[in-house]
């Protein structure tokens, strides 16, 4: 089986700063990834240079079997790239509809017809089980939810690569339980590549686990591999609580 997404010596400077440093990354189809690590060791630049939020300062993003490291971010989404933020991104004032509306008009112009815009976003809001709050004002949403509206917005554009950064940050326990199953669920018709630090949550849910430190892989392999390795110990799960 072919790779979904490679990255081949892929770097990024913030200065003199390395964020990523030479990393080599193959996803398989259909896989949920975790991507954990120590806080800056730069698994949020990794994740933007594969969205195109951010341009690499050398190496190569190659995507079903295309070159994709000089697409700017909308190309990407289009070729079915989808990215959440670390930060709530919702507009608050539009209503949650219109939140997973708008990406969906401005980014895909594959002649989707107003109706079919209208089914999948729909589609998207029941997926993450937010269909009788469509027509809320994001900002009245509580926090769970507006995670999951994120999630929604990047659902509508139907992706074959969902990329998660931090999803289940300030949830509480009830609504991580839930985001676990929907994203079993997304990873029926998607791959999925989520930053998360939740170890938990890690464990549950990834069929494999890169490790980053200091801009690099440290380690790559399945949850049990990854717990059972000393060097990860040492550089991560040993110095979270
Ligand atoms: N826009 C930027 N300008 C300058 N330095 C940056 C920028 N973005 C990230 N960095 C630096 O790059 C390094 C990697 O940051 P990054 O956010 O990718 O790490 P991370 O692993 O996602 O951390 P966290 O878990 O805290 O989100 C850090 O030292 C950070 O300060």
């Amino acid at each position: 089986m072919m790779p979904l997404l490679t990255t081949k010596g892929l770097s990024r400077n913030f200065g003199g700063l390395r964020a990523v440093d030479g990393v080599d990354f193959a996803l398989m189809p259909g896989e949920i990834r975790a991507v954990i690590g120590p806080n800056g060791a730069g698994k949020t630049t990794f994740v933007s240079l594969i969205s195109g939020r951010i341009q690499p300062s050398s190496g190569m993003i190659v995507f079903d079997g295309a070159d994709i490291t000089n697409l700017p971010a909308y190309a990407r989404v289009r070729l079915g790239i989808a990215y959440t933020f670390q930060i709530t991104s919702v507009f608050a004032n539009l209503t949650a509809y219109d939140n997973v509306a708008l990406p969906v008009q401005r980014t895909l112009t594959d002649g989707r017809s107003k109706g079919a815009v209208h089914v999948g976003v729909l589609a998207a809001l029941e997926r993450t089980g937010l269909a009788d709050r469509a027509h809320m004002p994001a900002g009245q949403l509580s926090y769970g939810h507006q995670r999951l509206l994120e999630v929604a917005m990047g659902l509508a554009l139907k992706p074959r690569l969902l990329i998660l950064d931090e999803p289940t940050q300030g949830l509480a326990d009830s609504e991580i339980d839930n985001f676990i199953g929907l994203v079993r669920e997304i990873a029926k018709t998607a791959t999925v590549l989520l930053i998360e630090h939740n170890m938990p949550v890690v464990m549950q849910l990834a069929d494999r686990i890169t490790v980053f430190n200091a801009g690099k892989i440290l380690a790559e392999g399945t949850p049990e591999q990854v717990r059972a390795n000393s060097e990860v110990q040492d550089a991560y799960l040993g110095t979270t609580p």
